[in-house]
């Protein structure tokens, strides 16, 4: 079967610093696939190289068999390669209901008339779909910015979710969210419909053990090993780089 998201040779250089160094990965269908590294490891170059937010120096990206190399990070968007962010992005003077409105408008199409679209039956049924499916449905009508902040990390993965993502890149979910509020988190993750195939970037173990059934770990821009969740824990390469005896060079 073709992969969802395959990249080849890629490779990133920032001047003299190598950030991405010839990196061929493979991102099966339906993929619960977790990205790990230490700071600096490269996880977020590989993920803008992923995304088309930055140029490759070398190598390409394949989006289910097809090169998307040079291809905008817009482009990437509308063929179903759909990324959360890190840092809350969201509109905080804007419900749920209305960011979710403009999400899914753009997705059908409806760019920049949102605010009559928000009325039609088509959009409501899909933010209520949505919002259901995130546990943000008592919360729509509420100031995005008077969130709890889960229910904020909830609402940026339901907006990828809307711009129905074949591969959904999640760039650390569960970041600056209270442990009281993380499970929601990991919960909306588990659920996931398996047409989906994810990415997830995370520093949280918990989180990253409990969502993949594979782990990559990237050091010093290169993969290092992958493997199923069980293997990686068990890899000695890994427990060195986590506990900083890197003996490896
Ligand atoms: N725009 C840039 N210009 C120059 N160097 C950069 C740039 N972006 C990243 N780097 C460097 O590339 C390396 C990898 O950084 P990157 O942010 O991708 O790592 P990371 O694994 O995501 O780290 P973290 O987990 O701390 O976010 C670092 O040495 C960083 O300083």
């Amino acid at each position: 079967m073709t992969a969802a998201l395959e990249t080849r040779g890629l490779a990133k250089r920032f001047g003299g610093l190598v950030a991405t160094r010839d990196v061929s990965f493979t991102l099966e269908q339906g993929a619960r696939h977790a990205l790990i590294g230490p700071n600096g490891a490269g996880k977020t170059t590989f993920v803008n190289l992923l995304t088309g937010v930055l140029p490759a120096s070398a190598g390409r990206v394949l989006l289910a068999g097809e090169d998307v190399t040079s291809l905008s990070a817009e482009a990437r968007v509308r063929r179903g390669l759909v990324r959360t962010f890190q840092i809350n992005q969201l509109f905080g003077d804007l419900t749920p209901l209305e960011t979710l409105a403009l999400a899914i408008d753009e997705q059908l199409g409806l760019g920049g008339r949102w605010s009559h679209a928000v009325g039609g039956d088509a959009v409501v049924a899909e933010i209520t779909a949505v919002a259901e499916r995130f546990g943000l449905a008592d919360v729509l009508d509420s100031r995005t910015d008077t969130l709890p902040y889960g229910k904020q990390r909830l609402l940026e993965i339901a907006v990828a979710f809307a711009c129905k993502p074949k591969v959904l890149l999640l760039d650390e979910p569960a970041a600056g969210v209270p442990e009281a509020e993380r499970r929601d988190i990991l919960d909306a993750i588990a659920a996931l419909p398996v047409e989906v195939s994810v990415l997830l970037i995370e520093h949280d173990m918990d989180l990253v053990f409990s969502f993949a059934r594979r782990i990559s770990v990237l050091v010093d821009g290169a993969l290092l090993v992958e493997g199923e969740p069980e293997v990686i824990a068990a890899d000695p390469r890994v427990r060195a780089v986590y506990l900083g005896g890197n003996d490896h060079g």
